[in-house]
This record gives structure tokens, sequence and C-alpha cells, in this order.
């Protein structure tokens, strides 16, 4: 054999920024070398994408893995199974429901060494921001983490040395340091006082269904932090980014903010773009969330703030948790938490595209492209372009199929999306050239997935890989 490719994908419909176009790719050592209309082969191996759409392999920066100490929850085996078998190639793990929360360099250390041998795709890790851990900023920024995140209200564990929501000094104390070292901050964004008032007092009068819950979580809470959020963030400088926003009001105060120049992202989960809370009322507890789901007229506008652009990138918060623990009559007793990984690619290919008509190129900018950027991994990650990883999706537009509890790779197999009819599927995935889910194989035994470290950088500098 005499090629300078490893392999060639031939006739693939690859979605790239400007638009979908056939193309052939040559991948060598991973990485794709060549993109032309047709790449001599030269008698290397070549794989027939014909009739497939090919995505770049989807960044999900939101997702919560649980080791160490909540492996019983989901793992990264498990739960990188499941994004590969999604199309996810790279994700990011938060720093809590694991035990210890990733609050040190050591317990970040710790979880490569966990993911070492088990995680199927590419990762990277947050720090978590904490009261009592500001000191600790400096070493998990050393470490690798691809940034830093905090709750405004509490994450829902109770043991004491669970992750716990900051305090406003706290907040504006993290959010100075990490504007030294560089750094963004993710935020999951509702206020505490408000929302754990109302929850007691729904609680109390007896109120305990879906719409109770909804209830106990308004549009106000979220719209609240996210502007004290960003006072602490014009005085401090720090870059921010907005966890699952969940409310039109919420993304139209960080549009604003991004207009005066600050420097501010935001993120939409899959399940705030579909399910409503009358689809909370009928699924139960398995699609409880906080923030919550809200009504067809916010998801609607939802949809209109992401054609205007206002949406920066979608993720999965796959948040899963022991099926027990979603069993609960009462809502506010179940586990607030989707497992969503495994269909986030699909289910936006088919509400975006399909549904919608939002072009291909803008919905791979959501799930791969953006994230990409704002985290630092765009050398490597994102995009289908000569000289990335070669990280891709073939996805089938022709094949519908109903999401079915017997294929879902979580550990607890349940998820919000059990029963819906998808009209696309993931037929395989690539990281870094090696085929790490197929459709009717699924996901191989050998794992080989990266820990992407993040070296963060002075405001305005690249990212480097270390
Ligand atoms: N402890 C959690 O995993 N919380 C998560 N739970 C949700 N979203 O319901 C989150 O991201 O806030
Ligand atoms: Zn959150
Ligand atoms: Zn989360």
């Amino acid at each position: 054999m005499n090629s300078e490719f490893d392999f060639i994908v031939r006739n693939g419909n690859l979605v790239q920024q400007s638009g979908v176009f056939k193309l052939d790719m040559g991948i060598r050592d991973g990485c794709i070398t060549a993109i032309e209309p047709r790449l001599e082969g030269g008698g290397c191996p070549e794989v027939d994408a014909a009739g497939m759409t090919v995505m770049p392999g989807g960044i999900d920066v939101h997702v919560h893995l649980n080791e160490p100490g909540m492996g019983h929850w989901e793992g990264f085996r498990t739960g990188s199974a499941s994004l590969a078998a999604g199309g996810t190639t790279t994700y990011a793990d938060m720093p809590l429901n694991g035990r210890p929360p990733t609050v040190t360099a050591k317990t970040l250390h710790h979880k490569i060494e966990l993911a070492e041998g088990n995680s199927a795709v590419d990762y990277a890790l947050w720090g978590g921001l904490m009261p009592g851990y500001l000191d600790r900023l400096d070493e998990l920024a050393g470490a690798g983490a691809i940034g830093f995140k905090a709750f405004m209200s509490s994450p829902g564990m109770t043991g004491e040395d669970d992750f716990r929501e900051v305090d406003d000094q706290t907040l504006l104390l993290g959010m100075e340091a990490i504007a030294r070292l560089g750094g963004i901050l993710a935020l999951h964004a509702e206020n505490e006082e408000m929302v754990s008032a109302l929850a007691e007092e729904a609680r109390q009068a007896g109120r305990t269904g879906a719409y109770d819950y909804s209830a106990s979580r308004p549009v106000e809470a979220e719209v609240e932090a996210v502007k004290r959020a960003l006072t602490y963030a014009k005085q401090t400088g720090c870059r921010l980014h907005f966890v699952h926003m969940s409310s039109v009001e919420a993304l139209a105060v960080i549009t604003a903010a991004k207009r005066q120049g600050m420097d501010v992202t935001s993120e939409v989960c899959t399940h705030h773009l579909i399910l409503t809370e009358d689809d909370l009322a009928v699924i139960g507890p398995a699609a409880k969330c906080a923030p919550p789901l809200r009504n067809q007229a916010e998801i609607d506008g939802l949809w209109e703030a992401l054609v205007r652009g206002e949406i920066d990138m979608i993720a999965s918060d796959h948040s899963p948790c022991p099926t027990e623990l979603k069993a609960s009559e009462n809502f506010f007793e179940a586990w607030g938490g989707v497992s969503g990984a495994q269909h986030r690619m699909e289910l936006m290919i088919d509400e975006a595209y399909l549904k919608r008509g939002i072009p291909l190129s803008k919905v791979a900018e959501l799930l791969s492209g953006a994230p990409a950027d704002r985290f630092g991994l765009s050398e490597r990650k994102g995009r289908l372009a000569a000289g990335q990883d070669a990280d891709f999706v073939f996805i089938d537009l022709e094949h519908s199929y109903r999401v079915e509890r017997a294929e879902l790779l979580y550990l607890h197999p349940h998820s919000p999306f059990i029963g819906r009819g998808i009209d696309c599927k993931v037929m395989a995935t690539y990281c870094r050239g090696n085929l790490v889910y197929a459709a009717g194989s699924g996901v191989p035994e050998g794992r080989e997935g990266f820990f992407l470290s993040a070296s963060i950088p002075k405001t305005g500098e690249k990212k480097v890989f270390g």
C-alpha cells in the first residue's frame, strides 16, 4: 500500500460552515489531512459514506458522569458510550455529582485516572468554584480544567463534602480570580432564595405535582441570577458562560450584555427546546430538571432566539441517576436532571433541520463549532477541515425510529425521550479516526478517549493543548 492516507471517507455529504458538500475526506494519524471532491486512493482502505450526512463530531460541554464516588449513578464507561452512540466525540464533565467534587488539582487528576482506558471519546474537565475553595482555582487551571463552574442555587446533593452553591461574596471573588487567570466561569443561574422559598411553600401546602414543581422555579429566578452575575462580571472582567438557559427573557438580558461588549455566552439544552411542562406531567420525573421545562410559548421564543443567533450552543446537561430516584409521585422529591447524552445530535437534527428548516451547517456550529471556539478546543476539534482531528459522524437522514429503553447505553436506562419518534439516526461515530460506535455493533470494548487539557490563557491569547 502506498498512500498518503490511512483511509479515505468517500462521497459523504460533509456538513461544513459554508454548507453541505459531497466530498472525500483523507484521514491520517487520526487527523483529517485532505478534503476534496475526489481524492486519489493509492490503495488505502476506503469507507463508503455515499448517502450519509457527515457531521463534525459533537462537542457536549455539559455532562455529569459522576465518578469518583458516584459511579453507581453513571460512570465514564457507560456515559461515554452513550455519548459516542449519540455522535459526540468530545465532552466536558462537570465538577459535581462525583464525590468528592472536582475542586482541587488532586481531584481533577483522580478523574483523569478513572477516565483513562474507560472513555470511548475525548474529554475535558470542568473545575468547580465553591465556598472555601477560592484558593484552589489557580491549581485547577494549572491541572488543565477547561473552565470553572458554579451554582447560584443548590445543586441538590446534601452530603457535607458535596458540591454546593456559591454565596455572592464567593461568586464575586471567584470571578476576580478567574478573570486574572483568563478563564471562563460557567453558571447555573437561578436565585436560590426565590426557588427554595417557593418550593417550601408548595411542599407545605401539599402541592407537589409537575406544574407545582415548574412554578416553584419561575423565569424571574433565572433572570435575577443572570443579571446579578453580569453585574459582577462587569466589575471583574470575568468571562461568563450561562448553562441551560430556559427563558427568552434571560437570553435577552445576555444578548443585551453582548451588545455592550461583554464576553458572555449562553447554552440551551435539548430538552428545553423540545419538551414542555405538559410533557413533564405526562412523562413524569424522568423529565424533571432545573431550571424546569416551561411552556410552548417559551419554547417557540427560544427557537426564535436560536434563529436570530442569540443562542451560542446546545448541550445535553446529561445528569443521570438510578431510576428509582425518578419514581417518586412527589416532583420535589425526585432527582432533578435529565439523561439526554445519547440523543442530543439526533434530536437537534430532527427538530432544527428536518422540522424547522434551520440549515445543517448552523446546527453543526451549535453542536460542535461554537463550543470548540468558546472553550479553546478549535485548533483540533469542532469542524470538518484539514488539520482537525478526524472526529465525524455518519447520519442517515432517511432512517426514522422510535427511542427505546433497551437501546439506551446509560447505566440506568431512563430518558424523557423514550417513545419519541426521531427522523434521523447516528449510524457511525469516529473519534480521531477510530470507529467508536456503529449502529448494529455498538461501542467497542477498547477505550482510547484522550484528556484534552486546556492551559487557560491570559485573556485574548489562544489556548494550547498539553
Ligand atoms: N446536580 C445536578 O446535576 N444538577 C443538574 N440538574 C438539572 N439540570 O436538573 C444541573 O445541571 O443543574
Ligand atoms: Zn445546572
Ligand atoms: Zn448540569
